[in-house]
């Protein structure tokens, strides 16, 4: 197997606290990079460098830890710009503007979802990640469901199942009939085709007692919790994802003093999705609160073509630093090691010996810039094993 050297580096974010300079985002200057049939063999000063077979000099350019955004709904039809239109000028989101997704969705065949997913996908590298997560959640009927997590399977195997995402409207005078589908024939139908179960629980979505209810038959049938929660009020959902020890809960725009103390004192995840906030002229999350009460915060870019139609995880860095109180480092680390923590993957996220080697190359000297030169597409190169 050929070994890679990559040297010239002027600055190499690994995540490590052990390397480079001690923090937590493990920073070593002027450094080198050994890849070995796609994982990391060695980081460290180039000076200290081995040998290896080949050998490329990235001229100085910064080197990162592949994004690992953890919160994506990227198989759908249609797109809702006119909606957006109008929430620019006053009108406010609602969970409601997700049929008109869900009708466009079912209209479309197979290869047009397909089409739709990739493109975002080939985006989404473009830009630097390299791993994903991706929710069926437009299509709310057995069939529909099915076949968006069977197109997001052939991309990632970070699929979830959103068959609670909203009430479609010819359940709409039935909603306890619809979440018995849900957390019956649906799931069965999903659940080998999907690795986490999701519910929106929130205004116009899911009460906390109908999320419990999916919640519960997905881990029961062999899937991991994650929740939509506290994006359009405060509500229990986020102490409900702590207490199902959901891998993450998202969104979390509204914290009360009892999630925060939750979050804290539990293993879980809390994502933050700028593009949402941004798109939806919402109230940014108390992040601070967040970080500074210790609890661990991905960022995502929650790509879907309602609240959030944003592929860039550097356009969300970005946000989080200038509007929502993040350090640089802090936004950087949550896009990268945050987001692997948000999907329990501990080969992704860090480029240490032991790790994949999934990275991206910058167009700039320093991490700094991907908040310094927002919109600027600074992603040079991307390398990974997919
Ligand atoms: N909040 C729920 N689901 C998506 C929005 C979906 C839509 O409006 O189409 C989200 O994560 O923001
Ligand atoms: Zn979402």
């Amino acid at each position: 197997m050929t070994t890679v050297l990559y040297d010239g580096i002027g600055e190499l974010v690994t995540n490590d606290p052990a390397q480079g300079d001690g923090s937590a985002l493990g920073v070593v200057s002027d450094a080198a990079l050994v890849v070995d049939d796609g994982m990391v063999a060695w980081v460290g000063e180039r000076r200290g460098a081995p040998a290896a077979d080949e050998h490329r000099n990235l001229d100085g350019s910064a080197v990162i830890p592949g994004f690992v955004d953890s919160h994506a709904h990227l198989v759908f039809a249609g797109d809702r710009a006119e909606e957006f239109a109008a929430r620019m000028s006053g009108k406010p989101y609602a969970a409601g503007g997700i049929a008109t997704t869900v009708v466009a969705t079912r209209e479309a065949d197979d290869a047009t979802l397909a089409h739709g997913l990739a493109r975002l996908a080939g985006e989404m590298r473009r830009g630097g990640i390299t791993t994903f997560e991706c929710k069926s959640g437009y299509g709310l009927s057995v069939e529909h469901e099915a076949r968006s997590l069977a197109v997001a399977a052939k991309l990632t195997p970070e699929t979830t199942f959103l068959g609670a995402h909203v009430v479609p409207p010819e359940y709409r005078d039935r909603r306890e009939e619809y979440v018995e589908l849900v957390a019956g024939p649906m799931l069965r139908a999903c659940a080998p085709l999907a690795r986490w179960v999701d519910v929106f629980c929130d205004r116009g979505a899911f009460d906390v007692d109908e999320a419990r209810t999916v919640l519960e038959a997905g881990i029961a049938a062999g899937l991991v919790p994650r929740l939509h929660a506290g994006q359009l009020g405060p509500g229990p959902g986020i102490r409900l994802a702590v207490e199902l020890g959901a891998a993450s809960v998202d969104h979390c725009t509204y914290t009360t003093d009892a999630d925060v103390d939750a979050l804290a004192a539990g293993t879980t995840v809390a994502t933050l999705l700028p593009g949402v906030e941004f798109s939806t002229r919402s109230p940014w999350p108390d992040a601070r609160r967040l970080l500074d009460a210790g609890v661990t915060v991905a960022l995502a870019t929650d790509c879907n073509p309602g609240t959030s139609y944003t592929s860039s995880m550097p356009f969300c860095i970005a946000l989080a630093v200038r509007d929502m109180g993040f350090t640089p480092a802090e936004a950087l680390w949550s896009a990268t090691a945050g987001g692997a923590a948000a999907l329990r993957r501990t080969d992704v996220g860090v480029l240490a010996p032991g790790h994949r080697a999934d990275l991206a190359v910058l167009d700039a000297p320093s991490y700094l810039h991907l908040a310094y030169r927002p919109g600027v597409p600074l992603v040079r190169d991307v390398v990974s094993a997919v």
